[in-house]
This record gives C-alpha cells, sequence and structure tokens, in this order.
C-alpha cells in the first residue's frame, strides 16, 4: 500500500503540493488525476523518494521508499520514459538496471517481451518512437516484479493497441493483488482502467473515492425526455407538470427535455396524468471527463485563450453535485456546482516546467543526494538516468545473481 499523510512540497514560494493525505491500496487501479501543474509529478516523486517533503511523509508498505530493502524489486515506476540512455539499446538499458538491482538477465527478456520490443531490444534507445520510449519504461518498472507500482501518463504517445494494451497489463497487475498508481490527462481511459479516484488541484486533495462515486457525485444524472415533433403545446405542459412536481427542465437544442430531479417512472407517471404522449424516455449517466471537468473548474491554471470546450456539452442549469458533497470529496476550497460553461478547455497543452530550471541535483548524477546507506554510484532507479557520456565506462561485472522470487 502507498500512503500520504500531510504531504506537502514546497519550492521556495511556490506550493506544488500542499498537506494531501491518501492511500493507494493493493488490488484495485488507483487513477491520479489533476490538471496540469496540481502537483500529480511531484507527489510520485515523493512516494519514490525523488524529492523530499517540506513536511509530512509518503510510504510503500509503511517505510518510506529509501528505506525498503532492495527497493526495486517491491516498487516499479515510470516517471519519465526519456529518462533513458540513448546510446544503449533496450536490453542493454534493462540489462544495467537488472544488474544493478540483482534480478537475472532472463527477465530482461521477459520484460522485453512482455513489452512486445523483443524485436528491437538491440535496437539504440535514441532513435525510438514516443510510444517505443513508453514501452521501454514501462519493461523497467516491470523489471523486478514488484508488488507496487506507480505510472506517470503511461499512455503517452501509444498508438490505440497500446493503449489498449496498457489498459489490460495495469488491470491484470492489479488483479494479481498489486498496488497500481496510475496518472492521466486521459478521462475516457481512465474511466475503463481504474475503480478508484484520487483527484488533486493546485496540489490538494479535492476528491478519493470510487470512479462509480465519482460520477455521480459531480454530475447528476438525467432523463431525456421527448413529446411527438410539431406539437408543442405537449411539450409546454410537460414542462410545467414536471417543474410543478420539482423537477429541473432544461430544452434540449432537438427539442427534447433534459429532466433532472425526478425518477424515470415519475416522470412516465407525471406524463400519464398530464396526458402527454412521450415519444423518448432515457437515463443518461454523465462521463467521467464530465464529472471531472465540473470537479476541477476552479482549480485549473493553464488555459488556453480559445475557448477549445466549446465542443463539449455544455452543463444545463442545476447540472452539479446532488445532495452536496459526497463521503470522500475533500472540498478544499473548489466546491461543487462549480460554473461549467463556456470554461476554455484544461487539457489545453501546457508545459510548467518549459521556463524552470530543473530541480537540484546531486552532483553529477542527476539525482538527490542519497539517503543513509544509498551511495551515488547506484543509480535511483527511477530517476534520471545519467545522460550519455562521451566514453562509457565497462559495464560493471554483475554481481552474482539470486532469483529471490
Ligand atoms: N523542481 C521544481 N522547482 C520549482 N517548481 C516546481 C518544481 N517541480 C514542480 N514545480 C511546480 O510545482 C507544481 C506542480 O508540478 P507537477 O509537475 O507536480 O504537476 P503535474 O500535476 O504533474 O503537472 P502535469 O499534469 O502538467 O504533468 C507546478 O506549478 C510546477 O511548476
Amino acid at each position: 500500500m502507498i500512503e500520504a499523510v500531510g504531504l506537502t512540497k514546497r519550492y521556495g514560494a511556490k506550493t506544488a503540493v500542499h498537506n494531501l493525505s491518501f492511500q493507494v491500496r493493493p488490488g484495485t487501479v488507483t487513477g491520479f488525476l489533476g490538471p496540469n501543474g496540481s502537483g500529480k509529478s511531484t507527489t510520485m516523486r515523493m512516494i519514490l523518494g525523488l524529492d523530499a517533503p517540506t513536511s509530512g511523509r509518503a510510504t510503500i508498505g509503511g517505510r518510506p521508499f529509501r528505506q525498503l530493502p532492495n527497493a526495486p524489486r517491491q516498487v516499479g515506476a515510470l516517471l519519465d520514459a526519456k529518462a533513458v540512455h540513448g546510446g544503449r539499446s533496450a536490453r542493454q538499458h534493462l540489462l544495467c538496471l537488472a544488474q544493478l538491482s540483482g534480478i537475472p538477465a532472463r527477465r530482461v527478456d521477459e520484460v522485453l517481451g512482455v513489452v512486445g520490443l523483443q524485436d528491437v531490444a538491440k535496437r539504440r534507445s535514441k532513435g525510438f518512437s514516443l510510444g517505443m520510449g513508453q514501452r521501454l519504461g514501462i519493461a523497467a518498472a516491470l523489471l523486478g516484479d514488484p508488488q507496487v507500482l506507480l505510472f506517470d501518463e503511461p499512455v503517452n504517445g501509444l498508438d490505440p493497441e497500446g493503449i489498449l494494451w496498457v489498459r489490460n497489463l495495469m488491470k491484470q497487475l492489479a488483479a494479481e493483488g498489486r498496488t497500481v498508481f496510475v496518472s492521466s490527462h486521459l478521462m475516457s481511459e481512465m474511466a475503463l482502467t481504474a475503480e478508484h479516484l484520487i483527484v488533486i488541484g493546485r496540489g490538494q486533495l479535492l476528491a478519493d473515492m470510487s470512479v462509480k462515486d465519482f460520477i455521480s457525485a459531480n454530475s447528476a444524472d438525467f432523463a431525456r425526455v421527448r413529446t411527438p415533433d410539431g406539437e408543442p403545446e405537449q411539450r409546454e405542459k410537460l414542462t410545467s407538470t414536471l417543474g410543478e412536481a420539482g423537477g429541473q427542465v432544461v430544452a434540449e437544442k432537438d427539442g427534447a427535455l433534459r429532466v433532472t430531479g425526478l425518477p424515470l417512472p415519475r416522470i412516465s407517471d407525471l406524463a400519464h396524468e398530464a396526458d402527454v404522449r412521450l415519444w423518448e424516455l432515457s437515463p443518461h449517466q454523465a462521463s467521467l471527463e464530465e464529472a471531472y471537468m465540473q470537479l476541477t473548474q476552479g482549480a485549473v491554471d493553464y488555459r488556453s485563450t480559445i475557448d477549445q470546450r466549446a465542443g463539449l456539452q455544455e452543463a444545463p442549469a442545476g447540472y452539479g453535485m446532488p445532495g452536496g458533497a459526497p463521503q470522500g470529496y475533500a472540498g478544499q476550497g473548489y466546491p461543487p456546482g462549480m460554473p461549467g460553461q463556456g470554461q476554455p478547455n484544461p487539457y489545453a497543452p501546457q508545459d510548467p516546467y518549459a521556463q524552470q530550471a530543473p530541480p537540484a541535483a546531486a552532483p553529477g548524477q542527476g539525482y538527490p543526494p542519497p539517503a543513509q546507506g544509498q551511495p551515488y554510484g547506484a543509480p535511483h532507479p527511477y530517476g534520471q538516468q545519467p545522460q550519455a557520456p562521451a566514453q562509457t565506462a565497462p559495464a560493471p561485472q554483475p554481481a552474482p545473481i539470486e532469483d529471490a522470487r
């Protein structure tokens, strides 16, 4: 299990993560969502011991990452698929990681097969496409056959077949009882992959609940009702009947009515009593994307100046959290029912790092100073790998490898 307790990270005046507490349990895929710059990567980096929290703690199985014995065998992660020595082949790259962790070489070939890179295993990774790089990063995460896995945007750059493969892989890993924590901006994909969600905005917890609860908590199910075309008086009669019965009725562009606040059987009965014929009465559930947009409206830092959300379905009046905040809703500053209409798309690509200096690095290594008992010589398995030196030292002879599994 992964646990964050009061996790806080400040970079100078910037608070990237504020007082974040959550648990990621084994056996389910837990999605980690939030707008650009909301602190997802920073949180993952703290979980993996790559960034030290300003306060609070992050633990895996009750211990900070850096205190885990043989961490790569317990925790696998994909943070930055580009953090690979481009001069090495895929196989060499994985072999180096394996040797450093006492993982047998045959496991390298196994994971190359799992991610579908066996045919290009001897090619230098600098020639890899984005999707191939992602597959290599996933292979590295799986190398130690770990019980806990973290993936930061694993489907980035993958083609539809690759996306489907990642989806099935995540589910399979969770079904094996592993802890799987995965961030993504692809809501449709998350809806299909994750069972549980942790949603943050501006570094704070917004929601910690199942996908199902998240959708019903942050959007209203509604009924679509159509009366016969060419009989506007029927529609008007039904609108006032449903309104008098406590429903909220909004006319849609095609002439149908969108009704919230009344169950379908009640709508049917009311229409019958009012002697109104119905051509359609159908239930509708909002998508994860709609629910996510609804919750995170107030927590978006980066917006396009062009309204790219115009293509999304507009939420009707009264579209919000019915019955108030559910259990698990953290409600820290972004209350339910925030106006959603006409806002730009928060997914507009922005790179918060674009103009920023990279994080402080340990001398010559590219990762933070080691904790006690962790020499600089042993690279952090999920940190930036040393950039290609002009001359590479001969690969260290592997320590005698014993297959602990
Ligand atoms: N090393 C750093 N120094 C200064 N600020 C940083 C550093 N790392 C992250 N930040 C800031 O912390 C905030 C959170 O960034 P982070 O990368 O964790 O967000 P994210 O949710 O992963 O974003 P995205 O979805 O765009 O990947 C941002 O405002 C970012 O600019």
